[in-house]
């Protein structure tokens, strides 16, 4: 295989437990630099752990997880630009304040602040970003003046400013109106093209997974023992890519990931 057909991710045989519970057993996947990968399930099944065995910050009991053909270690390191979106931050700092420091952290860990030209080159870059996100206007605002489709912006500009490849965004929308998620997967699709990003996001509402993602993954927990209830962990049992999706798999899809629910799932797609 030539390099520029490697997948940049490789999963093989991946397992993960705590203690006697399985949490996720078997999975194997390759994925491509440059993928928007949304992942659903029922709440529980593995969906953030995986997430996290991403980040390093969780290992995995069996199995292989590697990037670039090397094994995601546990110690951070920014070299991997693998990026967990999350809203932290400062409330004494301005919005502006807020994206350098992201950085600045990052680049200076011990005295978290840069000076000088470094200094100006990020707040410029930083400036950028705001505009990119549509908050220019709030670069001086502090964080508890912000509405929530804001504060989600001010978030993703502070992890876009560590330069990831790969964006990892665990249920980024949930909390925001129809509207403002509108408006909010139309910046993360014009992000993800512009920065080239390869992204991992969790979701609880199919459809968003169905629209965001190249591709979408379903965690399921087909195996299940009454004596044993932790014997067992979720797979992926659906992979598909856009445009793959006939009206019977999304039911089925949907009685899996709901199985109260007996109803069908509508075509434009239900809420989790
Ligand atoms: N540090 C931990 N120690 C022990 N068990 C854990 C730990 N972290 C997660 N778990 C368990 O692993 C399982 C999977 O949790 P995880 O948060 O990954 O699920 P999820 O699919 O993201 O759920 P949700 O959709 O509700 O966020 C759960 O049963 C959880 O209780």
């Amino acid at each position: 295989m030539s390099n520029a057909n490697k997948p940049m991710l490789q999963i093989k045989n991946l397992w993960k437990s705590y203690g006697d519970t399985t949490v996720l057993e078997n999975l194997n996947k390759n994925v491509a630099a440059g993928e928007f990968v949304t992942l659903v399930g029922t709440s529980g099944c593995g969906k953030s752990t995986f997430l996290k065995m991403l980040l390093g910050m969780e290992t995995q009991t069996r199995g292989d997880l590697l990037l670039d053909d090397q094994p995601i270690g546990t110690e951070p390191d920014q070299a991997r630009g693998i990026v967990f979106q999350q809203y932290s931050v400062f409330p004494h700092l301005t919005v502006l304040q807020n994206v350098i420091i992201a950085r600045e952290f990052e680049k200076s860990p011990l005295l978290g602040k840069l000076f000088g030209t470094p200094k100006k080159a990020l707040v410029s870059e930083a400036r950028q970003l705001l505009d990119q996100v549509g908050l220019s206007a709030a670069e001086d605002k502090y964080p508890h003046e912000l509405s929530g489709g804001m504060r989600q912006r001010l978030a993703i500009a502070q992890a876009l400013i560590r330069k990831p490849r790969i964006l990892l965004l665990d249920e980024p929308f949930g909390a925001l109106d129809p509207g403002i998620r509108a408006d909010m997967h139309a910046l993360i699709l014009d992000l993800w093209r512009e920065h080239q990003l390869t992204i991992f996001m969790v979701t609880h509402d199919l459809t968003e997974g169905f629209y965001l993602g190249t591709r979408l993954w379903v965690f399921d927990k087909v195996r299940h023992d009454p004596q044993a209830p932790g014997a067992y962990g979720a797979r992926i049992t659906y992979d598909l890519s856009v445009g793959d999706m006939p009206s019977d798999t999304l039911n089925q899809i949907q009685q899996s990931l709901n199985p109260a629910d007996t109803s069908s799932a509508s075509a434009s797609g239900e809420s989790l």
